[in-house]
Parts: C-alpha cells; structure tokens; sequence
C-alpha cells in the first residue's frame, strides 16, 4: 500500500497520522495481477491458488511460513527477458536475489547466464549445471580463494572492482596458465532514484572505480597490461527496484564515452558492455515497472545512437535483472497467531514469521502488500499491521495493510512479490528457521530448498 495522501483516507474509526494512508481497496478479495504471481488465482470456495494447489493444503503440506514459487511464471519471465534482448545480447539473472539448484537449472534452460558476487553463489551456479562461461563473478572485496576458484572454473567473466583485484585476477590466471576475462565496474555518477542503501552509482560508496575521478580509466590501462587478462568491456550497475529509465540512459552514455576514450587513447574497441541489473517490480498497486521489451528498446537506442555519434561499432549488451525476474514469482505464506486491535490506532496481527524471512521492510522500509488468503471475506476492511513474531519492535512485514475486519487467528496470510531478496537475505535471529522454498508447477509442489530445523542450527553449535 502507499503511503502516499490519498484523499479518501482512513475508515472505520482509525485515527491516522494526516495524509499517510490510501483508501482501502475496493475488493478486498481481489488479486492484483500486478504484484501476483501469474498462476495466482482464488478458486470457487475463495481460497488463493497457485498453478491449481490450494494455500490450505500446500500449509499443511509444507508447513508455514513458506515460499511458494511459480515455477512457470518464472520461466516466462526469464524467456521475455531473453526474447527482448536478442540472440546479439546476454541476460544474466542476478543470483543474489534468490539462488538453488533448481533456479540454475530453469535459467540454464531458458537461455540465460548468471551473475555470482561470492563463493556460495558460484557453487550453487555450477552444482546446478550452469556452464563456467556463462558465470559472471562479482564483489568489491573477492578473496584470494574465491578468486582463485572462478579462474579455475573457467567462470567467462569476472567484475573487477578496484586495482588490488586486476593485479590478484591477473596473478590467479597466470598461475593457472589462462587468460582470464574481465569487465570493469564503473561508478557512473548517476544518483539513482531508490533506497539510499541500495543505490551504487553515485561517487560516495564501495562499489566501482569512477568515471569522474579517473580511477576507472586507470583500471582500463591497468587491465590492458595484463597478458593475463582480457579486458571485455566495462560494466555499470546503478542500483536496484529503479523506475525511472533516465538513470539507465546517463550510465549507458557515460559508458559508452568511456569505450570511446578507450579507442583513442588505447587503439582498442572493447566488444561489451553491461548496464547491470535494478529494474523495479510492482509491490503494490501503485508501483508501475516497465517490461523487459521497453527496456531492451530503451538501452538498445541509448547504447547505438551513442556509439554511433561516437564511431564506435555496436558492442554486445548484457544486463543483470534479478528482482524483476524471481521477485514477483513467489509469495510468502504464514499463519495468523494473535490479533490485538489498538482501539483509535490500528489492529496488529502477528504471523509466524516476520523479519527473520523479510529483512526488507525494517531495512528499507519497503511496502508490501499483503491478502486474506484461506478464504475470502464479505467484512468490512480494517486498518492492519501484519508484524512477526520477533523481539524486535521493528519486526514488521506489512506496515500498512487492509484486511477484512473478521480476520483470525488460523487464518492464512499470503504476502506477494517476496521471490527476490526474501529467502536470500533470510536469518537466523531468535533462532529461526529459516523457510522452505516451494516450487509449485501444473498442480504440483515439490521443495527446492527445504526448511531448517533446530537441529541444522544446532549443528553448528560446536561449544
Ligand atoms: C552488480 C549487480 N547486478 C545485478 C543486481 C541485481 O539487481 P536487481 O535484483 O535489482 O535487478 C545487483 C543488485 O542490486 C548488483 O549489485
Ligand atoms: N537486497 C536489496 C537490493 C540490493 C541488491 C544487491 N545489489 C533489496 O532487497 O532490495
């Protein structure tokens, strides 16, 4: 829900701060097919579907809280990228958004390649069967070991991120008798319009070698150096859930200028560039993202009328969706265990999760929006707080949400648009295990990652 001024405002009784609230929804029953996953549906009796399996069943099967999957929606979403960007480009899914087995499998299916940023993710890549070549590795800070087994594995491309890396890359190929590929991170300079915390293209943060100040074109004299290395090209990455194309076009133009200074300073035109991931999803009504197709016309244009001003030959694109993939393929399912209604303020209903399975909300103070998911209901809405069951005040999943007024303890809540950055960035606290990852296809539901139990904690528990 936004929490944008809405002029109807609150109903029922609640006393809101002015101008915080949008109405409630005309149907509360009703599934967004914007923030649902595609096979999300109810079925006669009002119970939420998903590819044809009934919520009630999957909880009892799989227990809650639990990720439900849509495992076509995922496929397509992987194929409209691939089809909009074309046999001349690269999609690389953003492992970091949400990684298994399973998920390398599907993208090794459908045609795309994979973007790693730590040893974890890398082994998960090639146990499910992605081919070195079409790993991407990145990371500000890669460690010797990790470096080392990315060259080992043939991994096509690694991102390097400051001058210590191109000389470790270049020494970890050297020993290895390989010439390794790389990319150049490139901070931009672009201030991308999202969550500070989750913006890396402006000048002050960890990520890349600057444009501005020259330390990205002293990378590029740097890595040409290295017999080692092969430079392919620059990348740029400007930040993550962005709407706003323009960011994109001043960082596909910086880039471009950069290859151009590259072929007259150095005599070589590098063949690729990658403007990064960072297209936003729609977590709630309000929120309209583009499609995979305007974004590839929209850079395509950018990246050849720059080069063309520049003389320069179309180089190869690739981009690094994550979110936009994965995150609006799954849904979080909990249980309602306590309602306390706040007479004048709102009704806190508390499921069996919370921030150990959704970091976003406290860390970024991300909306969600969040559906009566066992039944449907005729009553009226009623301002609610869908918080976890963690000791921690900010322990909240959906800051402001309408729920039918006769929600219950028992009662299913389905919460969508959490595929991305939800199990992957999933604790331990309180001692948490952490939920399983249910993939559900043509009726069926099978486990990708299954839950933790006490005893998988405890196993770590050497003392
Ligand atoms: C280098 C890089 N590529 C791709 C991504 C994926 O971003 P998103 O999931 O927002 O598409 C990220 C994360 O922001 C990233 O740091
Ligand atoms: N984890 C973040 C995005 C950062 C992605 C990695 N650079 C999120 O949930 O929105």
């Amino acid at each position: 829900m936004s929490r944008s001024a809405h002029p109807a405002g609150p109903r029922h009784g609640d006393v809101l701060p002015e101008g915080h609230y949008s109405a409630p929804p005309a149907d509360l029953n009703a599934l967004d097919e914007k923030v649902w996953a595609r096979t999300v549906e109810r079925d006669r009796e009002g119970q939420v579907t998903v590819a044809g399996v009934g919520v009630k069943a999957l909880a009892e099967e799989f227990g809650t809280p639990a990720y439900f999957l849509d495992e076509a929606d995922f496929r397509a979403r992987c194929r409209a990228w691939r089809e909009a960007f074309g046999a001349d480009a690269d999609v690389f899914y953003a492992g970091k958004a949400f990684l298994s087995r399973a998920v390398v499998r599907w993208l090794t299916e459908e045609g795309l390649n994979l973007d790693v940023c730590s040893g974890g993710e890398l082994s998960t890549a090639l146990a499910g069967g992605m081919p070195a070549a079409r790993i991407a590795f990145h990371g500000n800070n890669k460690s010797l070991v990790e470096i080392e087994r990315a060259v080992g594995a043939g991994v096509g491309r690694i991102v390097v991120d400051s001058f210590e890396e191109i000389e470790r890359v270049a020494a970890a190929a050297r020993a290895a008798g390989v010439v390794q590929g790389v990319q150049i991170r490139v901070t931009v300079g672009v201030e991308a319009h999202t969550h500070e915390f989750i913006a890396t293209a402006h000048e002050d943060q960890k990520f890349g070698l600057s444009l501005a100040g020259g330390t990205a074109a002293e990378a590029v004299r740097r890595a040409l150096a290295e017999d080692s290395l092969e430079l392919l090209g620059l990348h740029s990455h400007i930040g993550s859930q962005i709407f706003d194309m323009s960011g994109f076009e001043v960082s596909a133009r910086r880039v471009v200028g950069l290859l151009a200074r590259i072929r007259d300073e150095h005599g070589v035109e590098l063949p690729e560039i990658d403007l990064g991931g960072g297209l936003g999803i729609a977590y709630t009504s309000d929120d309209d993202p583009q499609g995979p197709a305007e974004i590839a016309k929209a850079l395509r244009e950018i990246v050849g009328r720059e080069c063309e001003v520049a003389g320069l030959a179309m180089p190869r694109i690739s981009v690094e969706p994550g979110r936009a993939i994965v995150g609006p393929t799954a849904f979080t399912l909990y249980e309602v265990g306590t309602i306390k209604p706040l007479p004048g303020l709102r009704t806190y209903v508390s499921v069996d999760g919370g921030m150990s399975d959704n970091i976003r909300t406290a860390l970024y103070d991300a909306e969600y929006a969040v559906a009566l998911a066992s039944r449907a209901s005729t009553a009226p809405p009623m301002l609610a707080r869908v918080v976890g069951k963690h000791c921690e005040s900010g322990d909240i999943v959906v800051r402001d949400a309408y729920l039918p007024a006769d929600t219950a303890p028992g009662d299913l809540l389905a919460v969508p648009a959490t595929g991305a950055y939800c199990r992957s960035m999933a604790s331990n606290y309180n001692h948490t295990p952490r939920p399983p990852v249910v993939a559900v296809a043509d009726g069926r539901a099978r486990t990708i990652v299954r839950r933790e139990t006490e005893e998988d904690l405890l196993r770590l528990d050497v003392g």
